[in-house]
């Protein structure tokens, strides 16, 4: 069996969990209040940061010239599209400038780049790969699940849109495929190290949610 089908398999009911969870219908269907989608938003912002980050690590520790090129390239592409994107919502969100100037990410948000950034220094590659996958994996499934949604929130119908599309395929197509050569050169305990990466990963994409429709924020 494909690393990545194992890795997919041993994840589902986390990503079940986050395909139903009301956030999720909420944007599908527009129900969602804009003031917890605002909330996921900021939170966001902060998260693709520190993507780009553990990207750029990877870029590092990749095993090849090639590797640490197309990582490299796909910084520039979390830059691009996602923030170009942020850009976009801050306005029709109106986020002000002081709103951002006091940003302070919730604990999800924290925890989550937490633990990749964790995986990106103390580990290898392969487990910076098997913990960034559920990011683009997860959002792809979800884009496919919402493409027939016609929300009446412009704003809703701008998300769905984003992860829809050929080209977010490929990408997600080239980082599975990455996975699996990385795994098939590994020891069985790096396997098993990876899959917990990507597990860690898939909670917190579920808790995500969960974070922007709660409007999460620190106990005291
Ligand atoms: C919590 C959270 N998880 C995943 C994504 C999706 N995402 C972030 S970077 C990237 C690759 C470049 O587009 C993708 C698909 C998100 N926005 N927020």
């Amino acid at each position: 069996m494909l690393f990545s089908k194992r890795l997919r398999e041993a994840a589902d009911a986390s990503w079940q969990a986050s395909f139903t969870h009301p956030f999720i219908t909420g944007i599908a269907d527009g129900s969602l209040p804009l003031d917890r989608f605002k909330h996921y938003m900021m939170n966001d912002a902060y998260y693709l940061a520190c993507y780009a980050q553990v990207q750029a690590l990877g870029a590092a520790k990749a095993p090849d010239l090639h590797t640490s090129s197309r990582m490299a390239v796909h910084v520039q592409g979390t830059y691009g599209a996602e923030l170009s994107m942020h850009e976009k919502f801050s306005g029709m969100l109106g986020i002000t400038d002081e709103e951002r100037a006091a940003f302070q990410p919730a604990p999800t948000a924290y925890a989550y780049t937490s633990h990749l950034l964790r995986a990106a220094y103390t580990g290898h590659f392969g487990d910076i790969m098997a913990a960034i996958l559920p990011c683009y994996w997860l959002y792809y499934e979800i884009g496919e699940r919402l493409q027939g949604a016609t929300p009446e929130e412009p704003i809703y119908r701008e998300w769905i849109a984003a992860y829809g599309g050929d080209w977010f395929r490929d990408l997600v197509q080239e980082q599975v495929d990455r996975l699996d050569r990385i795994a098939e050169g590994v020891t069985e305990a790096d396997r098993t190290r990876m899959e917990r990466q990507f597990l860690i990963s898939s909670q917190y994409e579920y808790q995500f949610w969960d974070m922007g429709y709660r409007k999460e924020a620190w106990p005291v």
